[in-house]
């Protein structure tokens, strides 16, 4: 029998999980973005399963940053709702968003290291401040994040000491100094060379199945994007609102929309087919 609605973006139709079935990680629902009313994006929505590599996509400058940074509390909805394992974000109050957001881990374009601190100091940061933990169970902590980024021995080094790619991974090694269930990054690999690039793409699904964790990406990079995302959001930027979702290698081949098969073929869609 054919499922009437199989054509239509898995992730733009959140549902309410049956009695019994776990909610999704993460629902966006009906969510409006706007900047003293101008709508940057209009009801978007999507589910993210636990586990999944959700990517937001779209063409630059349609808003991808803007539902990141929504998804963590840094700016609030216009319109709509953001849930983590059914709870509503957007409704909690501050108390109890400080902590949902404990759960996150956040990495951004710049990797936003202290320049003036060490990679274990940088690393550190987090860990002194949300929790417990004496001097030493921080060092031992600290030292077991960087070997899983793969900065085993460069505890004593500055930022300015490492290359690019190892600024990034450091950056990563602190965004998950707490063990955070769901990891967010705006476009990650930006700026690295392709190996690099690829190394954190490794480095990222490694992350997701140690860490068991879900995670949230803005990327451009398509290599990227094929590489590792299972799940995403395509925001146009046109009609301002979420035209497509689910696997980008699916969508490549099959999405209804000519302008996410270009989008994701780098436009050589259009060039064969005038
Ligand atoms: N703080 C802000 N105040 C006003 N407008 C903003 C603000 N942040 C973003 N915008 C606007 O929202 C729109 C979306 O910006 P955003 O950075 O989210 O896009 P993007 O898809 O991530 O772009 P890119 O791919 O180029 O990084 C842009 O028009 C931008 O100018």
């Amino acid at each position: 029998m054919t499922d009437p609605g199989a054509d239509r973006p898995r992730t733009t139709e959140p549902r309410t999980a049956a009695p019994g079935e776990a909610a999704p990680r993460i629902t966006v629902e009906g969510l409006t973005m706007a900047f003293d009313g101008f709508v940057v994006q209009r009801d978007v929505g999507f589910q993210v399963p636990i586990g999944d590599i959700f990517v937001i996509m779209g063409a630059s400058g349609c808003g991808k940053s803007t539902l990141l940074k929504h998804m963590i509390g840094l700016v609030e909805p216009a319109a709509g709702d953001i849930r983590y394992d059914g709870e509503s974000f957007t409704a909690a109050d501050l108390e109890r968003r400080a902590v949902m957001s404990r759960r996150f881990g956040v990495l951004f374009q710049s990797g936003a290291l202290w320049s003036s601190m060490t990679l274990a100091e940088n690393v550190s940061v987090p860990l002194s401040q949300y929790t417990k933990l004496g001097p030493a169970e921080i060092d031992e902590l600290v030292s077991l994040k960087l070997a899983l980024v793969g900065l085993a021995g460069f505890e004593d080094f500055y930022p300015s000491e490492i290359s690019g790619g190892m600024r990034k991974r450091a950056g990563l090694a602190r965004a998950i100094a707490l063990d955070p269930d769901i990891l967010f990054f705006d476009e990650p690999s930006a700026g690295l060379d392709p190996l690099s690039s690829r190394r954190l793409d490794d480095l990222i699904l490694e992350l997701r199945d140690s860490l068991g964790a879900t995670v949230v990406i803005v990327s451009h990079e398509l290599a990227s994007i094929f590489a590792i995302a299972n799940n995403s959001v395509f925001l146009d930027a046109e009609s301002r609102t979420a035209i497509d979702g689910g696997d980008p290698r699916h969508l490549r081949e099959h999405s209804r929309h000519r302008s996410v098969r270009d989008f994701l073929s780098r436009g050589e869609l259009e060039e064969a087919q005038p």
